[in-house]
């Protein structure tokens, strides 16, 4: 099973890399303004799932929310240990 740390290494390597069809790479390109328009739609879904959806739903959605803000964090140079280090 993926980790979240786990994720964040495949999303640098790709964000660096570069690759043909990577998801990662065009939501990169789209930008900063594209990217947190992401994270809000994906929190929106989150809670709207941890209100009306299954708790299947929710983990899903949570787990894009997720995804999103590590897109967010690479957009802006930031590490793991840069947001480890107010928790
Ligand atoms: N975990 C994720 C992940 N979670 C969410 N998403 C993206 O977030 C979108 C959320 O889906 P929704 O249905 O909520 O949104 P949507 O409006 O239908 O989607 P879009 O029209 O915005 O694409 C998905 O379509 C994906 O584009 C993800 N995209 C990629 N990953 C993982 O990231 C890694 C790298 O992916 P690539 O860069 O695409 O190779 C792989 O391990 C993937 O599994």
């Amino acid at each position: 099973m993926k980790t979240f740390d786990a994720l964040f290494e495949e999303l640098r390597e790709k964000a660096a890399s570069r690759p043909e069809g990577s998801g990662t790479v065009a939501a990169l390109d789209a930008g900063t303004h594209a990217i947190g328009k992401k994270v809000v739609e994906e929190a929106a879904e989150v809670w709207m799932a941890a209100e009306y959806q299954s708790r299947e739903e929710l983990a899903e959605e949570i787990s894009q929310l997720l995804y999103h803000l590590q897109v967010l964090m690479l957009d802006a140079d930031l590490s793991l240990d840069d947001v480890y280090a107010h928790l």
